[in-house]
């Protein structure tokens, strides 16, 4: 069942159509990556989500009801691009002020903050100002109180950027965790290898329009070009088929794109029938980002591009 359902949503700024006809549903407890090149409209698109404004046009159903930005924003977690924490603040004061904003009270959310800080390894910062902390610290203290008070949908801007490794598999951790306890996520970034990782679902908008979506499975599938490696012992004395073009060879190591009308089984066949000895074999399916540079940049075959063709 959708969490959130997104139908015909506009918003036009003087000249820039920012968002231009955009529909969407995002299932309850996924995981749904936004993606998009800057100036695409994901930050308006967002925007609307949290009721920071209005659409021009369309409509926001959110949890099977129209949605009703005063009263549902206390169900709805948002951790902006840029940061809005107060410097001179105390950690744990700020915690506990934004805690108590969400509807928390001041045992309840002192609890929660406490758990949290020990999850994260953040329980000796409770008495440093936000002004002392480095920017991945004062990430990990913007997720902290973007989830504390448990929203049905959570929706995390660039929530890696400034995370040494340890720190962003902590928080990508805690990310499948809130999913697994029933949380819906929406996931904003540029950082194509993490959305592979992490979504389940993913929409790409470009100059306003959704132009991209599906399961990333799906999507993978249907730019797949047909690529396969294979290993062999050694080469046969025969490498030309019917059945496959040689994209690149190195070595003992092929890149072969299967021809319109054969199946892996018949480039298997060219080799095993030679006594060649298969060492591996395995489709290559296109990147994330092959993809979406390929449908924003419109350039030709991101994948083949990487590889000189040998025998054409
Ligand atoms: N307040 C505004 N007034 C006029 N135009 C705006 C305003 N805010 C955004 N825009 C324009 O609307 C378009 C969409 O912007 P938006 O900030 O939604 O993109 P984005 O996908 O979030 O980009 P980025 O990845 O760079 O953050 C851009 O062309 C931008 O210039």
């Amino acid at each position: 069942m959708p969490l959130l359902e997104l139908q015909h949503l506009k918003k036009y700024y003087a000249t820039q159509k920012a968002v231009d006809d955009i529909s969407f549903n995002i299932e309850a407890g996924s995981i749904f990556g936004l993606l998009g090149p800057n100036g695409a409209g994901k930050t308006t698109l967002l925007r609307m989500i949290t009721g920071i404004f209005f659409p021009d046009e369309g409509t926001i159903t959110f949890d099977g009801r129209k949605f009703d930005a005063l009263n549902d924003i206390r169900h709805i977690g948002y951790m902006p691009e840029e940061r809005g924490l107060y410097k001179k603040m105390k950690i744990g004061e700020q915690a506990l002020y934004l805690a108590q904003l969400k509807g928390l009270s001041r045992s309840e959310a002192t609890e929660k903050i406490k758990h949290w800080f020990v999850k994260l390894e953040m329980e000796s910062w409770w008495n440093k100002k936000v002004e002392d902390l480095s920017k991945g610290m004062s990430q990990k203290l913007q997720f902290v109180t973007t989830v504390l008070h448990e929203p049905k949908l959570i929706i995390l801007d660039e929530p890696f950027s400034g995370l040494d490794p340890v720190n962003a598999n902590l928080i990508k951790d805690e990310i499948f965790g809130l999913a697994q306890r029933g949380a819906t996520i929406i996931f904003s970034t540029h950082r194509m290898e993490q959305v592979e990782e992490i979504c389940d679902h993913i929409v790409l908008v470009n100059k306003g329009r959704k132009i991209l979506d599906g399961t990333v499975q799906k999507i993978k599938q249907d730019f797949k070009e047909n690529l396969f490696h294979l290993q062999v012992q050694q080469l046969p004395a025969a490498l030309n088929s019917a059945a496959f073009n040689v994209v690149s060879a190195k070595e003992n190591k092929l890149t072969l794109q299967i021809n319109e009308g054969y199946r892996s089984n018949d480039l298997l066949q060219h080799f095993i029938q030679q006594g060649i000895t298969i060492e591996s074999f395995h489709e290559i399916l296109p990147t994330l980002n092959e993809i979406f540079i390929r449908e924003v940049e419109g350039t030709k075959d991101a994948v083949t591009r990487a590889f000189q063709p040998v025998n054409s």
